[in-house]
Order: C-alpha cells, then sequence, then structure tokens
C-alpha cells in the first residue's frame, strides 16, 4: 500500500510450508483452511439469472454486433460469456474428463509432478497466490506451459492411458484460435484495426487446470481467492458447475452461472495495459461447493515472452497520455509477485511512464 511518502510498500507474505491437505477425506474444514472473514462477503450463493450477470456474447453473429456488445461487456464487466465460437463441446468435456483423472490421482503421485519451489511456471500444486493469504484454499492445481509430454510421462510413466497429452494439445490448439479471434475484435471493438495489433499480432499461453474438491463447509472455506489473471485475456471452461464470481462496479460478487458450451473471457491485466486502461482487468475468485468436485480450465494467453506490452498508440493519443510503461510478461508476473493485491492504478510507481 501506499505511505504517507507515496512509497509502495510491498503486501504481508505468509508461508504456509509445503501443505497438502487431503480434501478426499476431510469431514471438517481445518483451522489452516478456514476463512474467517467469508461471512463478511456478500453472499457466495448470490443469484445468478440472466441479465443479472456478465453478458453473453454470441460469435456467430455479424461482427458489427459482436463489436458492440464486447465493447460494452469489457468496459462494463471486464467479463463475458462467449458462444458460438466453434469449439466442438465434446473436446470441452473431454478437457474436463482428462483434468478429472489427473486430480484423481493420489496425492503423493501427483506430487512426482510438483511445480517447482522456486515460482516454477509449470507442474502440480497449491494456488500460487497462497502466499499472499493467511489462509490455505480449497483446491490444487496444474499449470502447463508448453508440452504436456514431460508431465503425462511423469504421472502415468507405463503409458499415457487415456490419451491426456492428445486432448490437452487439441484443446490449446483451439483455444489459441479463438484467443487471437476475440484479442482482433476486442481491438477493433475499441476503433483499431489489424495495423494496430502491435505486441498480440503472435500470443503464446499457459493451460491451467483446476479442481475445487467437494468441501464440508463450503462458507468457510475459499476455493480461490480474489485475484485479476496477469494475461491478455483468459478463457474459461467452469463445466457444469458455477463456483466462478467476478467482482461488479458496484463491489458486488456476482455469480458467473454455467451455460453448457460457453466459455467465459476474462479480460486480464496486460490488456488493460494494452488498452491504456480502456478495459480493466476483471476481479474474480472461485466459492465451493459442499458435494459437487468442481474442475475448472483456464487457457492464460498472453504475448511472446519478449514482446513489450505498451499502450497502444492512438490510444494514447486519443486519451493524452500512456497510463502505464511498456513491460514484457515475465517483467510483469514478476512485479505482481511482489505488488500482489494492488491495482494496476495504485501501483503508479512502478507501472506508470516516467513523465
Ligand atoms: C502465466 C501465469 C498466470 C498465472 C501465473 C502463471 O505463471 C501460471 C498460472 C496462472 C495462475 C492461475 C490461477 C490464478 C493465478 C493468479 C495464479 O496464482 O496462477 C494465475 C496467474 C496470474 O494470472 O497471475
Ligand atoms: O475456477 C474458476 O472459476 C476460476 C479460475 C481462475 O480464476 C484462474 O484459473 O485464474
Ligand atoms: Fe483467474
Amino acid at each position: 500500500m501506499p505511505t504517507a511518502a507515496g512509497q509502495i510498500q510491498p503486501p504481508r507474505q505468509y508461508h504456509h510450508g509445503t501443505h497438502h491437505l487431503d480434501f478426499e477425506s476431510a469431514i471438517e474444514v481445518p483451522d489452516s483452511h478456514a476463512w474467517p472473514d467469508l461471512d463478511d462477503l456478500p453472499s457466495a450463493a448470490a443469484a445468478a439469472s440472466p441479465g443479472t450477470s456478465v453478458p453473453v456474447v454470441d460469435l456467430s453473429v455479424s461482427v458489427d454486433a459482436v463489436l458492440g456488445q464486447l465493447a460494452s461487456a469489457c468496459a462494463a464487466w471486464g467479463a463475458f460469456q462467449v458462444t458460438g465460437h466453434g469449439v466442438p463441446p465434446g473436446l470441452l468435456l473431454r478437457a474436463e474428463a482428462a483434468s478429472r483423472r489427473l486430480f484423481a490421482l493420489p496425492t503423493s503421485h501427483k506430487l512426482r509432478a510438483a511445480r517447482p519451489a522456486e515460482g516454477g511456471a509449470s507442474g502440480y500444486g497449491t494456488a500460487r497466490i497462497s502466499c499472499f493469504f493467511p489462509k490455505l484454499m480449497w483446491s490444487e492445481g496444474f499449470t502447463i506451459a508448453g508440452s504436456p509430454l514431460e508431465h503425462a510421462r511423469t504421472l502415468w510413466p507405463a503409458g499415457d492411458p487415456f490419451a491426456f497429452c492428445d486432448v490437452i494439445e487439441e484443446y490449446s490448439a483451439h483455444m489459441q484460435r479463438l484467443a487471437r479471434k476475440l484479442l482482433r475484435l476486442m481491438l477493433f471493438s475499441l476503433g483499431l484495426d489489424d495495423d494496430d495489433l502491435g505486441p498480440i499480432h503472435d500470443t503464446t499461453a499457459v493451460l491451467h487446470l483446476n479442481s475445487y474438491p467437494a468441501c464440508p463447509d463450503p462458507n468457510r472455506a475459499m476455493g480461490l481467492a480474489p485475484h485479476t489473471d496477469s494475461t491478455l485475456l483468459t478463457l474459461l471452461y467452469q463445466s457444469d458447475s458455477s463456483g466462478l464470481q467476478v467482482l461488479e462496479q458496484s463491489n458486488r460478487w456476482v455469480t458467473v452461472p454455467p451455460m453448457s458450451g460457453a466459455l467465459i473471457v476474462n479480460v486480464g491485466d496486460l490488456f488493460q495495459i494494452l488498452s491504456n486502461g480502456r478495459y480493466k482487468s476483471v476481479v474474480h475468485r472461485a466459492v465451493v461447493d459442499r458435494s459437487r468436485h468442481r474442475i475448472s480450465v483456464a487457457y492464460m494467453c498472453g504475448p511472446q515472452k519478449d514482446a513489450k506490452v505498451s499502450p497502444l498508440e492512438k490510444l494514447v493519443e486519443a486519451q493524452g497520455r500512456a497510463a502505464y510503461r511498456a513491460v514484457t510478461w515475465p517483467e510483469y508476473l514478476n512485479l505482481k509477485g511482489k505488488l500482489f493485491g494492488m491495482t494496476l492504478e495504485s501501483c503508479q510507481e512502478d507501472m506508470l511512464v516516467d513523465e
């Protein structure tokens, strides 16, 4: 938080050690995972009927109609559901099934593919952002950066029994196509064209699988604590279980209702930078359920690792100033590791261009 002198103090960090709770056999929420303040937050079970949550954008209608809908969804919510996207529904179900099988392995087995302790990009582990919160989260994650082959060999040394790698690769290829299409459309919706694409003419991504086991006391546990994604955009498949909530402009948590075959699009921090703050990244979290084990699959799309992301020139000209300085994705992830929890606006010292 900024001090009186305007200096940024890094957020407090907690050291939880290597704590891997056996969620399946837990009959109560242990103190390590019990969040004392959840009652103060607006109800996790808030109604989620169409019209009260993020907009739904059908990509199969005319481009003009899509652009208008994208503009208002991104400006008002920073998130929307997308239909008519062309990703086969069967592939979404196969990705979910593959993730379920992975997380169903015994913990000792999954730990063979553990993410390295020093902030490695790939592998199995508890939420990376856990160190910024005093309590642990009711979830596990598996990040796949690059080829899933090594992970599959570690997890299933006798052979990939259900074509995990094929599913992951096919899923990523479809998501890459869709993410690039959406990024272009989102820029068009800001009045830009193909010549203005800057660092996003090419993208890269990591796939992050989330598992939220059923929880004996969902009102005291947190699936994934509030955060924004450090991406250009994230494409999230939440299967048929609700759990994702976004923080609406009036500071209310709003559930994103599951929609068969739809994908959720979150505006990420790097798009906020690129758009010079016109589209803000969305704060979101995941809550858990008493009886359902929820899976979600996040395609986290960013620029190539050495590409600098800075506010696009035409937007800077129109707005009179660049609100952020240029960063690469790895630089931004590193910065966020230090300044987690602060909005891009509040860490001006680190993100503003020198004037
Ligand atoms: C590219 C990345 C974004 C991410 C950190 C990571 O290196 C890989 C995992 C991503 C994820 C997924 C769950 C939520 C999140 C905040 C986290 O802790 O790990 C995001 C990170 C992010 O967007 O900052
Ligand atoms: O599981 C969800 O609904 C949210 C996942 C998420 O926010 C993430 O993976 O970044
Ligand atoms: Fe997220």
